[in-house]
């Protein structure tokens, strides 16, 4: 579905991405996990378009998509909820919701029953400030809103950060039902173990700006989070 192929990004003549390669096959949950500033977040932002790549390739469905503009990759089916997740405080649950979708001219109705049922908080919550909301609430929002804009590929950076373990259950049942029913192709960054090892299918550590390991979930042994992954 979504491919990267020897992507190299840098910033200020450091080098931030080296040679980055990475599938997100169609249909599965892959998560890109890593230590603290290995070049996670930098990945996902090179997916969207908000990262300038030096080199190297990034295909959708087989269309390369490495040059165009976020707002383009975003019509060809990019969703990107980042790490703060961009929920403007002023604006209600409603306003928000509907933000991107109808930015973009997407139609929503017919569409947000399936959301209240991924996550009924949101219909409860319509006419409330986005800023009264916990981080927890305010992620399925944000997740939400992605939805809403359709997306062949629902990218997330680190969606359970900082949030109580009952509303990651609730984020991580969403998720599964998304990609099973909805065959929805989803890119996580996340540091949280145990979410990965219940949700993915496939998995890749990043060190230093590349990927040192990749495979099927079962491969995510403690051996390998030994090695890669504890600081
Ligand atoms: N705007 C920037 N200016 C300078 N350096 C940056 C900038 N953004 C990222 N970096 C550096 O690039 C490297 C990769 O950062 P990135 O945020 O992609 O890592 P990460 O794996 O997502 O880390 P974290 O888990 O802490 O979010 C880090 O060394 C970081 O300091």
């Amino acid at each position: 579905m979504l491919t990267l192929s020897s992507i190299h990004a840098s910033i200020g003549g450091s080098r931030i991405l080296r040679g980055v390669d990475l599938t997100v096959p169609d249909g599965q949950l892959c998560c890109l996990m890593g230590r603290n500033g290995v070049g996670k977040t930098s990945t996902l932002r090179s997916i969207v378009g908000l990262f300038k790549t030096d080199s190297g390739k990034i295909t959708l469905e087989g269309k390369d998509i490495t040059r165009l503009a976020p707002e383009d990759r975003a019509r060809q089916g990019l969703a990107y909820v980042p790490q703060g997740r961009d929920i403007f405080p002023f604006l209600t649950v409603e306003e928000n919701l509907l933000l991107g979708a109808t930015a973009r001219g997407i139609k929503t109705s017919g569409k947000l029953d399936r959301i209240f049922t991924l996550f009924p908080i949101i219909k409860e919550f319509l006419p409330r400030k986005g800023g009264m909301l916990s981080g927890g609430q305010q992620q399925q929002l944000a997740i939400a809103r992605a939805l809403l804009t359709e997306p062949k590929v629902l990218i997330l950076d680190e969606p359970t950060e900082g949030i109580q373990p009952n509303v990651i259950d609730q984020i991580g049942d969403a998720l599964k039902i998304l990609r099973s029913e909805d065959k929805m192709s989803i890119l996580l960054v996340e540091q949280y173990l145990d979410f990965c090892r219940e949700l993915a299918d496939v998995f890749y550590i990043m060190d230093r700006g590349t990927v040192v390991a990749e495979g099927g979930v079962k491969d995510l042994t403690d051996a390998v989070v030994k090695e890669f992954l504890t600081v």
